[in-house]
């Protein structure tokens, strides 16, 4: 059983070149290689006077001379053109060699003759086969790294009946398509191939075997189609423990010749003969013209002949083709001849689609396994010293790197112990400063500018202490945790925070100063100077509450994703100017409340007869009692006086009933001046209250408010500063993610 070699998907691997004569080696789509082959006038032509119709004017052209000037001159182009007095040996070496060759390196290969009868293809394919087979012979013998298999089978299809040329008595073969394999000839024999003598010898008895005829054209004609089929399988030789072969066919194809019964006189046999070679060559013909028009050509007939059956493979599949086409030069074949031509002519269309045909023997590959378990088996009952002492370098390394983990961890440890103890001491150190403050007049500024909790509602009733103290230890571990976060949401959300705070400090600056302006104006007391100082700081406050405006740009909620993450660092970016000139802008309200200070305290101390010149003008302070300065202070912006809820130990902090009046005149005698505070919420009035501008201890109250003011004012500032500090980082946070999520591989976390 006998099919075109072809690589079972089950053993498909990968092309490997191969320097393997033939040339061909890599897989291939090429077009079939057609060559024309002229022979001499025959002795038969001769003796008619035959004339010589064509001429050979170069090695690829072949052109109708026209001798009669009946019909115009015509010239057909070929991959090659041998004239009559060109060798077999020349037509084999350029016209048949390279692709027959191919069959040592695993492509298929066929050669075949067309032509019309006695055209000279038997003549030619003896020569071609004989050369091929020496040259297989030859390369064999020159590729000793290689063992070579080489069979052999021939059929010829008679009649449309294929039979063994090796084995006649087994009569009719069936073609069987396998799925693998191809068309195969059922019980095909198939030779092993000894030496050459042992081919040639069975070539021979192929040729006894075939049905030859004579005809008025040829004494011994061919009657048949005739395939000789060389299988070559090679492989590397056994040391390699390489278990894949190469293994591919050459097609030593002898077609009968096409024939015309008028020319060839046939009757009776040879007429039946003649009727199967001219319908299976139209088949032929119509298969090559329809695989020379491309994939457009629709349905190829293979099945409609034998011939083509076999020879599927070959035409347009995975082989190598070369056909040679034989012609006689006689003018009275001209027709046959131009129907040869125009054969040849469509067969160059035709591509093919070569490639290497690898497999993997399975006795080769049982002894391979049987080997490499061997191997195994030796290799564990004593593994090798070089794979043990592997092991245990890479144990030890192991070792190592577990042991600078460990110490890595320990240096952690201690140093989140030491960053504890330190948060621990400032905690203590802040919570000492805001009970001193507590009751003092900076602790009520801070509390003035206190911070909503989480809730958005502001801290009421027990003044700053816990509550506050947890607001502001909860927003720390927050940004610690936003700072580690890769969150993006997080760190959003963290800064609305901020910026929300920013924008409270801010307002609440700006209402403290208000009424501390207001009040040097409704008195116009103090110079000039003070009240542009804090007309100042009061547009400074004012360009700080717009920075933060862009807080209120971000929707609160909204769920934040890496492109709004982006998005805020731009607008961060955008805002780091202005960052700055907030930072710029705290400087300048930190030098005015130093002016202003100073400028109270000169006031003051420069001015002899302070007493008289505090009552008429200079002096806000001065002509009122600590309550007013706390009252500037707090009211109306304090959560106290927003909530409404103020506590029994606050009671002295409670604007006068009558501070309308006191705010707004403009008289030089203020009505609080004659006026006693009236009592408080408890109805009791304090001493302190009624304190007069004459009494005593005004140059007491001064220095006091002074370092009141000083403190509550100094206090907003570390408080906006620290704002801006933090609000820095968080840029610098942002940047750094934004950093991180551009990497390759990073980026796409946050996606
Ligand atoms: N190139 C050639 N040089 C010399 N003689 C040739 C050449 N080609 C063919 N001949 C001769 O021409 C005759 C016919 O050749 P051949 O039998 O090979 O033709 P064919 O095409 O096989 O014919 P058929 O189709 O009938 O079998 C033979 O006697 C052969 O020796």
């Amino acid at each position: 059983m006998v099919g075109t070699p072809v690589t079972p998907a089950s053993k498909m691997i990968q092309r490997t070149p191969s320097t393997t004569p033939g040339g061909g080696t890599r897989v291939r789509e090429e077009k079939i290689l057609v060559t024309v082959r002229v022979r001499p006038l025959s002795r038969r032509e001769q003796a008619l006077y035959d004339l010589i119709a064509w001429d050979c004017p170069d090695d690829h052209t072949i052109l109708f001379k026209n001798p009669n000037q009946e019909r115009p001159a015509t010239s057909y182009k070929f991959d090659k053109v041998f004239d009559p007095s060109c060798s077999t040996l020349k037509v084999y070496e350029e016209g048949a060699k390279n692709v027959a060759l191919s069959a040592l390196t695993g492509i298929n290969a066929t050669i075949f003759a067309y032509g019309q009868t006695s055209s000279g293809k038997t003549y030619t394919m003896r020569g071609i086969t004989e050369n091929a087979v020496t040259d297989i012979f030859e390369h064999i013998k020159n590729t000793q790294e290689r063992a070579f298999v080489l069979k052999v089978s021939a059929l010829e299809i008679y009649n449309e009946s294929v039979i063994d040329l090796l084995n006649r008595e087994s009569g009719h073969l069936r073609l069987l398509d396998d799925p693998e394999r191809g068309i195969i000839v059922e019980k095909l024999v198939e030779e092993v191939v000894k030496d050459i003598n042992h081919l040639r010898h069975l070539i021979g008895i192929c040729e006894a075997q075939r049905q030859v005829g004579e005809t008025s054209l040829n004494d011994k004609s061919s009657r048949s189609h005739q395939i000789i089929r060389l299988t070559v399988e090679s492989s590397l030789r056994e040391k390699s423990g390489c278990v894949k072969s190469f293994l591919a066919s050459l097609n030593l194809v002898d077609l009968a010749g096409s024939e015309r019964a008028s020319q060839t006189n046939a009757d009776g046999a040879r007429f039946k003969e003649g009727s199967h070679i001219n319908r299976s060559l139209l088949t032929l013909t119509t298969v090559i013209r329809k695989l020379s028009g491309g994939k457009r050509s629709g349905h190829v007939p293979y099945r409609d002949s034998k011939l083509t059956r076999i020879l599927q493979p070959s035409l347009g599949g995975n082989a190598r083709t070369a056909i040679i086409c034989t012609m006689s030069p006689a003018l009275s074949h001209v027709e046959q001849t131009r129907n040869t031509l125009s054969f040849a002519t469509s067969a160059k269309e035709v591509t093919n689609n070569a490639q290497i045909n690898m497999v993997v023997s399975d006795k080769k590959l049982v002894k391979h396994l049987q080997k490499e378990v061997e191997r195994l088996e030796a290799e564990l009952r004593s593994p090798e010293p070089s794979s043990a002492s592997y092991l245990q370098s890479l144990l030890i390394e192991k070792n190592l790197q577990i042991e600078q983990m460990e110490r890595e961890m320990k240096e952690l440890k201690r140093q989140r112990d030491h960053a504890q103890s330190q948060l621990e001491q400032e905690k203590t150190a802040r919570k000492e400063q805001k009970g001193t403050n507590q009751y003092g007049p900076s602790g009520q500024v801070a509390r003035c500018l206190s911070f909503p909790v989480e809730n958005g509602q502001v801290i009421g009733g027990k003044p700053t202490s816990e509550a506050q103290k947890r607001n502001v230890i909860g927003r720390q571990s927050m940004v610690r945790q936003s700072v580690t976060s890769t969150d993006p949401s997080m760190l959003v959300q963290e800064i609305r925070k901020l910026e929300q705070r920013q924008r409270q400090l801010g307002e609440e600056a700006n209402r403290a100063l208000e009424i501390l302006h207001k009040d040097v104006a409704s008195h116009t007391l103090g110079n000039q100077a003070t009240a542009e100082t804090i007309a100042k700081m009061l547009s400074d406050i004012k360009d700080m509450q717009e920075v933060s405006t862009f807080a209120g740009e971000i929707v609160n909620g909204e769920k934040v994703n890496a492109a709004s993450l982006k998005e805020e660092i731009t607008r961060l970016n955008s805002h780091e100017s202005t960052i700055a000139s907030l930072e710029r802008k705290l400087d300048n309200v930190q030098k005015s409340i130093d002016m202003l200070v100073s400028s109270l305290a000169t006031t003051t101390e420069d001015t002899p007869n302070y007493k008289v010149q505090s009552k008429k003008k200079i002096f806000p302070f001065a002509l009122s009692n600590s309550s007013s300065m706390q009252n500037i202070i707090r009211s109306p912006c304090s959560p106290l006086t927003s909530s409404g809820g103020v506590v029994d130990n606050e009671i002295e902090n409670r604007v006068p009933e009558n501070s309308n009046a006191l705010f707004c005149s403009n008289s030089l005698s203020r009505p609080s001046e004659t006026t006693p505070l009236k009592s408080g919420k408890n109805g009791n009035s304090t001493p302190s209250r009624e304190v007069t501008p004459a009494s005593g201890s005004n140059s007491v109250n001064v220095k006091k408010m002074q370092r009141m003011f000083k403190n509550a004012a100094e206090e907003n500032i570390r408080s906006i500063r620290a704002y801006v500090t933090e609000l820095k980082e968080r840029v610098a946070k942002l940047q750094y993610q934004k950093q991180l999520s551009s990497l390759p591989g990073v980026g796409a976390r946050g996606k």
